[in-house]
């Protein structure tokens, strides 16, 4: 789809073709989702995206419009749930218009099409587009006879029997109006019902409904009348189809007409002559939108001389002589209830504001992401304000929140007038919610600034984190334990019987034994396992109790350390035992163990941090320590070069100094750190073996003053085998 991004201007012929297929494809598959199921997948904003992309191209390659276009179509096939009809007239959509400069062209282009009319002279109502599902009834002889969705247009679903359980709707229409009517208009609910539905199906453990139009929409095509009866669905008429004689010669005089009739109509809607009239109007209405009980998209400005609307005629799916004017992404108020902490898979703690159930452009808000914790003081990613000092983020406050994208609903601001006068910030937590451990914030190392992710240090005990965690743990170059791969795991993982349940590492050790001891749970009765699969994980459970240091520390899947760090650091400190034991040292950030690892060439200060915070971790220590008592020997094997030569060096401690002769600086450490030894930069009561060179100084005298043993270059060689 990376065609999307090019500008129109820049597409080839070819380029536009490929695109108008795919969004006539695509735009199909949403109008079905959306017309025909009433489960949009994407926001109308997205959508409305997609159509004016399909517009541009179709004006720059005219040639190009297809048989299928959606600029031709209207809405979706009818359901074949239902009966077909097939309407006497069409059933038309409308063009959009986005901005006061779209409203301008559209007045001027009515002017222009009919030429010869003194500006100010064509009267246009506008009246608010309600959001929710077309649908048009006839009367014959004053008696309801049928009623029928939009559908693709010409032909509807004959949903008859549904709309007369809706109560506004007149079954009768009084004496004197003509022989034939059909009357049009907008199927809706209230906001306020379809909460109090959505509260109810929550109540009873059902599915919750998206929005309005979805819930009106698929609570109309039931095919159980009485279920459309129990929704109280509701009715504004605004348009009309085949009528045996015209009651009024205005738009405004039709729908008053509806109105004696006993159709609700709509009471926002007015008569203007001007370009600024009818923006004032519709800025008006935009005000009022969140007071209303019912949604609206948008303005529908329309032609009122009906003799001028005949002339303006039609496009192929919507009127000349009229257009919707949308409304921007919706913003609404609401109270923050609460502020939840959500850890995700890879241990970073995100707040979310529990808000008070809302609408905003359609779709019920419940929840919005506050990101981090920054984002609750007012900070951006990048240190810059987002928000006014002071407006910061409090349980209680009164917030603006927007669906912008229509994604994740974002709060915009803090109303201060409506701060609580007892709020107070928001502290955000130090600890894991999930799991207790506790939770840092990395600092940049190019910055020096605080990165703004707190994230739980306790990623091998967290339950937030563990799955992934057993998952990288069980991974080919970690323990690489045949036959646990992801699906297993979740198994595993999800499994309430304690003799199957694995939520550690070390659990994947004693599953055998749980096994064994259980009478009730055998795994080989399970579906995916029997009995041959069973032995062979066991078996490949087991040879994994031996398993390399670096290895093991690279499936502690401790942030930032690899492959190639968990190599660095095994070769390092050549066991797990002194690894381990620096790493504690190492605690406080300073000293000699904090010094050594740093020291190490290709650890970076982060990588360094992310090392000490997890093993600060008691909770980590815990399972690391039953771990390593499920091994071989009760330890991982020390770094696989130093096993491979047996060296009397592998683990040890090297300082080289003064000028070597044999070999060069770098192949002296090439080859000490070949057979597993350490080689520092200098000397400390940790050092093993000093090998000095002539010239040799101040750490010579060091290593005499600590006892450590010390070694000419002769010597030395001799000592490693040649
Ligand atoms: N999210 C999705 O996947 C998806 C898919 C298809 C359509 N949609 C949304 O549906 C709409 C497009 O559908 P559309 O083709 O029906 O166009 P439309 O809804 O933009 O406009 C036409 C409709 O407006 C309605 N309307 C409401 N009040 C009216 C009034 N006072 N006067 C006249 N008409 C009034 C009528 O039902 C008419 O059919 C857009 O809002 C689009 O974003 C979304
Ligand atoms: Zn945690």
């Amino acid at each position: 789809m990376s065609a999307e991004k090019t500008p129109v201007e820049n597409l080839t012929e070819e380029q536009a073709a490929a695109e108008l297929a795919f969004l006539a494809a695509e735009i199909a598959r949403h109008d079905e989702l959306y017309h025909g199921h009433d489960a949009p997948e994407i926001s109308d904003a997205d959508y409305d995206a997609l159509k004016r992309r399909n517009d541009a191209v179709e004006k720059r390659f005219p040639q190009l419009v297809r048989a299928d276009s959606p600029s031709i179509r209207v809405g979706a096939a009818p359901l074949p749930t239902f009966a077909p009809i097939t309407h006497s007239r069409p059933m038309l959509s409308l063009d959009n218009t986005f901005s006061d400069e779209d409203v301008r062209d559209f007045v001027g282009s009515v002017y222009r099409f009919l030429g010869q009319l003194p500006d100010g002279s064509i009267a246009f109502t506008a009246e608010p587009k309600i959001d929710g599902l077309s649908m048009s009834i006839r009367y014959e002889q004053g008696r309801l006879v049928s009623a029928a969705t939009r559908g693709d247009g010409t032909t509807g679903e004959n949903v008859t029997e549904n709309i007369r359980t809706i109560k506004e709707i007149p079954d009768r229409l009084p004496a004197g109006a003509p022989d034939i009517v059909e009357v049009r208009g907008e199927v809706y609910m209230r906001k306020s019902d379809f909460l109090a539905l959505n509260e109810q199906m929550a109540a009873e453990g059902k599915q919750t409904y998206v929005n309005p139009r979805n819930t009106a929409a698929g609570s109309l095509r039931q095919l159980d009348p009485k279920v459309t009866a129990s929704r109280n669905l509701k009715f504004f008429a605004y348009a009309w189809g085949e009528m045996s004689e015209m009651p009024a010669d205005t738009q405004m005089g039709m729908v008053e007409k509806f109105g004696e009739w006993g159709f609700p109509v709509n009471p926002l809607m007015r008569r203007l002559h001007s370009v600024e009239d009818i923006i004032a109007h519709y800025k008006d209405i935009g005000l009022q939108r969140p007071d209303l009980d019912y949604e609206i998209d948008g303005v529908v400005y329309k032609v009122d001389r009906l003799d001028l609307q005949a002339r303006l005629g039609f496009r192929s799916r919507s009127p000349r002589w009229a257009t919707a004017h949308k409304f921007p992404a919706e913003q609404a108020f609401t109270h923050v209830e609460k502020i939840d902490i959500q850890v995700g898979r890879t241990g970073a703690l995100t707040p979310v504001a529990r808000l008070t159930p809302v609408t905003v452009g359609g779709v019920v808000v419940t929840n919005a992401t506050l990101h981090n914790e920054d984002y609750i003081k007012g900070i951006g990613n990048s240190g810059e304000r987002i928000r006014e000092e002071e407006h910061d983020i409090r349980i209680g406050d009164t917030v603006i929140v927007q669906r912008a994208g229509d994604v994740i609903p974002q709060v915009l601001d803090v109303v201060m007038e409506k701060r609580p006068a007892d709020a107070v910030p928001y502290e955000f937590p130090r600890k894991c919610p999930v799991c207790g451990s506790h939770a840092v914030r990395e600092k940049n190392e190019k910055t020096g600034k605080l990165d703004s992710v707190t994230r739980c240090t306790g990623g091998f005990v967290c339950r937030a984190q563990a799955v992934e965690h057993l998952k990288h743990f069980v991974s080919r170059n970690a323990f690489d334990i045949e036959g646990l791969g992801s699906k297993q795991i979740d198994f595993f993982f999800e499994s309430e019987d304690p003799a199957l349940q694995v939520r550690t590492a070390p659990d994947i050790f004693t599953l055998k034994k749980r096994q064994e001891e259980s009478p009730l749970t055998k795994l080989e009765n399970i579906d995916g396992f029997g009995k041959v699969s069973v032995k062979k994980l066991f078996d490949a459970i087991d040879s994994r109790r031996e398993i390399s240091l670096n290895r093991f520390i690279y499936a502690l899947g401790i942030r930032h350390v690899g492959e190639t760090n968990a190599k660095l650091l095994a070769r390092a400190y050549g066991t797990y035992e002194a690894f381990v034991t620096a790493m504690k040292e190492a605690a406080d950030f300073s000293g000699d163990a904090w010094d050594e690892l740093n020291n190490i060439e290709g650890i970076g200060e982060i990588v360094a941090r992310a090392i000490v915070e997890f093993f600060k971790e008691p909770r980590n220590i815990k399972v690391i320590d039953d771990l390593v008592g499920e091994l071989k020997d009760g330890t991982p094997m020390p770094a696989e070069q130093a096993t491979a030569s047996n060296s009397p060096v592998a683990g040890k401690t090297v300082v080289f100094t003064g000028s070597l002769e044999k070999f060069t600086r770098d192949e002296a450490k090439a080859r000490a750190e070949s057979l597993g030894a350490k080689v520092a930069g200098s000397v400390s009561k940790k050092t093993d073996y000093v090998v000095a060179g002539p010239g040799a100084g101040s750490k010579l005298d060091k290593a005499r003053e600590l006892g450590v043993q010390v070694m000419d270059e002769d010597e030395w060689l001799a000592f490693i085998g040649g």
